[in-house]
């Protein structure tokens, strides 16, 4: 018997399941590889995603679905963001669960985020979405950190927001579900963009005028959403943003660093911005929202463009008021 369902064992999943069942929840962990589940539990361990972190006698890791989905009202979605429809698409949860993304980004395919995906996938669910600033390493070794749990629904979101709090785990709750994943999902992108700027040498100067700038992208991006601006402003957007656009433990920031020394994106691990990049740049022609460092990232990022020519056309941009 669970009664928390993690699906995905990544970096993001071990660690939630780890800081959960520690204190003493029910937590099922689901890896869709039946052989690094034998690892896993083997070693009690995730040697491979987050290494050094143990896991408590009490968590169960599985390769069985169903077993896993079985008991658990509550299921976090922890796989990356391009592969949550396909995930929703094999999995079923019980009628009424809460299915919680803890992923971060738009999906390519259809232009949706992680509780739009949910809702056309499983629309018996009820949606959530737990994001902010958090590196798995800080969760999976029990560090304190505050982030958002946000779910429209009245009775389910306070109810989610005890059960998954800690005594270092802080959540915030909130009704504003487009906010909280639009901030987890743009914030990436503009670490990419200043992670670029510093591997390319400007200085932290630049970085500083590209998280600030890229923050102005993220709200004005935010008006022509259902989101409430005002929720970037909280954990989920500037507190990320904050996280992810200054640390060389964010993936992000790291790939936009590679790419800013005019290197190759790093392969075999997650970047969520650069997908995502791509998917808001079409959101945002569409709708006519000018978002000059999404489209340069975009660019960069398929190879378009070199960095110093992107910073050229940025800095090129004619004057106007803040
Ligand atoms: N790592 C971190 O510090 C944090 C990550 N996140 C978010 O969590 C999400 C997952 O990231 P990480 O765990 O870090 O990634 P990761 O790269 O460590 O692991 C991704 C995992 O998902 C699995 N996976 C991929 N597609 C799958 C599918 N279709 N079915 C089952 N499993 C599948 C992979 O096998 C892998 O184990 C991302 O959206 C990320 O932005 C959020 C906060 C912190
Ligand atoms: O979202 C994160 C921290 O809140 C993790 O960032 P990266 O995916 O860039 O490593």
């Amino acid at each position: 018997m669970s009664d928390i369902a993690i699906l995905g064992a990544g970096a993001f999943g071990t660690a939630l399941a780890i800081a959960l069942s520690h204190h003493g929840n029910r937590v099922t962990l689901w890896a869709r590889d039946p052989e690094a589940v034998r690892i896993m539990n083997a070693e009690r361990c995730n040697a491979r995603r987050l290494p050094g972190a143990a896991f408590p006698a009490n968590l169960v890791v599985t390769a069985d679905l169903p077993a896993a989905l079985a008991s658990a009202r509550t299921v976090l979605l922890t796989v990356p963001m391009q592969s949550l429809a396909g995930l929703l698409a094999q999995a079923h949860p019980a009628e009424g669960s809460a299915l919680v993304a803890c992923c971060k980004g738009v999906d390519l395919a259809s232009g949706l985020g992680p509780t739009g995906v949910i809702a056309a996938a499983c629309p018996g669910a009820i949606p959530a979405v737990l994001t902010g600033p958090s590196f798995a390493s800080d969760i999976g070794h029990l560090l304190p950190t505050a982030l958002t749990l946000a779910c429209a629904d009245a009775e389910a979101g306070p109810a989610l927001q005890h059960q998954l709090s800690t005594p270092v785990l802080r959540l915030y709750l909130s009704r504003d579900m487009a906010g909280a994943e639009l901030g987890g999902a743009l914030k990436n992108v503009v670490a990419l963009a200043a992670g670029i700027t510093m591997g390319a040498g400007f200085g932290e100067s630049a970085r500083a005028a590209i998280i600030t700038r890229g923050f102005a992208e993220m709200l004005r991006f935010a008006e022509t959403t259902a989101a409430d601006p005002d929720t970037l402003r909280g954990l989920s957007g500037l507190g990320d943003l904050t996280l992810t656009a200054t640390s060389e433990k964010s993936r992000n920031y790291r790939a936009g660093l590679a790419l800013g020394r005019g290197e190759p994106l790093p392969e075999g691990m997650t970047i969520e911005g650069v997908a995502t990049a791509q998917a808001v740049e079409r959101l945002a022609a569409k709708r006519n929202v000018p978002m000059p460092l999404t489209a340069m990232v975009a660019a960069v990022t398929r190879g378009e463009v070199s960095v110093p020519e992107a910073a050229a056309a940025l800095l090129a941009r004619p004057l106007k008021a803040e």
